[in-house]
């Protein structure tokens, strides 16, 4: 069902409980079995907290075979990732991202009351629970070649790099395109570092394109003030012995320390926030819009919490439809 550097996922018939469940079979090296076991201990965390299990992946077992660990989970559906890519990144319409962002933030908020941070949060990482999908027709040529899930409920995958809020939180997290500012400039992080990939996260839903494509630190840092504004000075002169080389005289190093003229055009190309959401969202852009400014906020103090973002305007003025 999947691979990665840890090991493979296999679909699996449970002959006990007479049920597929998807196994993840890790490598049988050190580096990795020691943080399945760690994956391990916050799955059945979360499970202990989560009786209803509508947040997270549910581990039903776990073993050792021939060194080996293996972690059995209750079988979902494809990541988001996965849905975007077979049709072609098409945009999810604003009501199934309202969705699904309030179920990612209910997810979040769950794991943040329990002192637990995810720092993975990416398409990859959120799986539908179903594979069913419906065809709608197209607004173009009304064929029906316009798929989407036919349930929008959705559940966290991959606990490998969770971390507790009272642990060293020094090190880099997440994966680039969803890492926080705070993060790459070196500051340390905590639980706003996940709602920063939630507003990357809804914002990619909504365009069907990643927000932040980039594989370099400084590049990354003038796309984001390219489409939300430029960084506060108060952080740039906080940044650590690494990131230093990115701020002159209290401002981003930028134009002046791009690598390519490429990565300088690929910084312009980016639209504003405002007007990137306007070229997808017809209804609720304006709540939308001001959802994502807050998600986004560069301060990690003034970003929402996952339960302040529920409360507002974007999930509160709309009704509840789960499924389309
Ligand atoms: N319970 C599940 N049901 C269905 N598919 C799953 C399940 N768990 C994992 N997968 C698939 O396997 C892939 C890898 O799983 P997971 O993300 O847990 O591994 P990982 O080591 O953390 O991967 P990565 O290298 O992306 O961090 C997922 O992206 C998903 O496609």
């Amino acid at each position: 069902m999947g691979e990665g550097t840890f090991g493979q996922v296999l679909e699996c018939w449970d002959r006990e409980s007479r049920e597929m469940v998807a196994i993840k079979v890790v490598r049988s090296v050190k580096k990795y079995s020691d943080a399945a076991m760690i994956e391990i201990d916050v799955l059945q965390k979360l499970a202990r907290n989560d009786v209803a299990g509508k947040h997270c992946v549910q581990i039903r077992n776990w073993f050792d075979y021939r060194s080996h660990i293996c972690i059995v989970c209750e079988k979902l559906g494809p990541s988001l990732y996965d849905f975007l890519r077979k049709t072609g990144y098409r945009p999810f319409p604003i009501d199934l991202v309202r969705q699904i962002g309030e179920q990612l933030l209910e997810s979040v908020a769950f794991m943040h009351r329990l002192q637990l941070i995810h720092t993975d949060l990416k398409p990859e990482n959120i799986l539908l629970v179903s594979s069913d999908y419906v065809k709608l027709p197209d607004p173009k040529d009304g064929s029906f070649s316009r798929k989407l899930p036919k349930s929008s409920a959705i559940k966290l995958i991959d606990f490998g790099s969770a971390a507790y809020h009272h642990q060293d939180r020094s090190y880099i997290v997440s994966t680039r395109h969803y890492r926080a500012p705070e993060v790459i400039l070196g500051h340390g992080w905590s639980y706003p570092c996940d709602i920063w990939s939630v507003g990357c996260i809804l914002v990619e839903l909504c365009s069907g394109e990643t927000l932040f494509q980039t594989h370099e630190n400084l590049e990354h840092l003038a796309m984001m003030e390219r489409v939300l504004g430029p960084l506060p000075r108060h952080m740039l002169e906080r940044a650590d012995q690494h990131a230093e080389k990115y701020v002159r005289r209290g401002r981003l190093n930028w134009p002046e320390g791009a690598t390519t003229r490429e990565s300088i055009r690929a910084v312009l190309k980016l639209p504003r926030l405002q007007n990137l959401v306007m070229q997808h969202v017809d209804h609720s852009a304006g709540d939308f819009i001001d959802l994502l400014k807050r998600l986004l906020a560069y301060e990690p103090s003034a970003r929402l919490t996952a339960e302040e973002a529920l409360s507002h305007g974007f999930f509160s003025r709309y009704g509840d439809r789960r499924s389309l």
